[in-house]
């Protein structure tokens, strides 16, 4: 049976722009542009997993949206993947520290079909591009 694994991404939004993020080489989807995140952990809810990974990776302090934005699985070679994304803010002007990715960017909403995107994140980029409004 093939596993699930469940994921988090930060839709962070700073001046209707949007934080890309893409992912190393020694990583599964190397190079393949994300929404920053990572596995939910044992005992950890969804939001509590997402604040701790954006501290992590990127050293930032986020303000996560109550409800999901966006959830989709796909069947990856090396398991299921179920991502929910969620709007976010941050809570100060710092600027990203990549601990972990090779590459951020931040993107208007029609600019983001220009990157490559890990196939999981289509769904959520493609809701994106179709809102009127990202900010709250
Ligand atoms: N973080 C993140 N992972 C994604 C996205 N889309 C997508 O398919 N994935 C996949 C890539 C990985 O197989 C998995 C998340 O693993 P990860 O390597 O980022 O998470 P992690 O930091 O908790 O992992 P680990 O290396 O500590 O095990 O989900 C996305 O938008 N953000």
């Amino acid at each position: 049976m093939t596993s699930q694994i469940n994921v988090v991404g930060a839709i962070i939004i700073k001046d209707n722009k949007i934080l890309c993020a893409q992912r190393g080489l020694e990583r599964d989807l190397a190079y393949l542009w994300e929404f920053p995140g990572g596995k939910v952990e044992q005992n950890e809810s969804p939001r509590e997993a997402l604040e701790r990974e954006l501290v992590e990776e990127l050293e930032l302090k986020i303000i996560v949206s109550q409800n999901e934005f966006e959830t989709t699985s796909y069947l990856y070679p090396f398991g299921c993947v179920h991502l929910t994304t969620y709007l976010c803010y941050l809570e100060s002007d710092l600027e990203p520290v990549l601990k972990e990715h090779i590459a951020v960017r931040w993107l208007e909403a029609d600019e983001l079909l220009s990157l490559r995107w890990a196939p999981a994140d289509v769904p959520s980029v493609k809701k994106i591009i179709s809102q009127d409004s990202l900010e709250h």
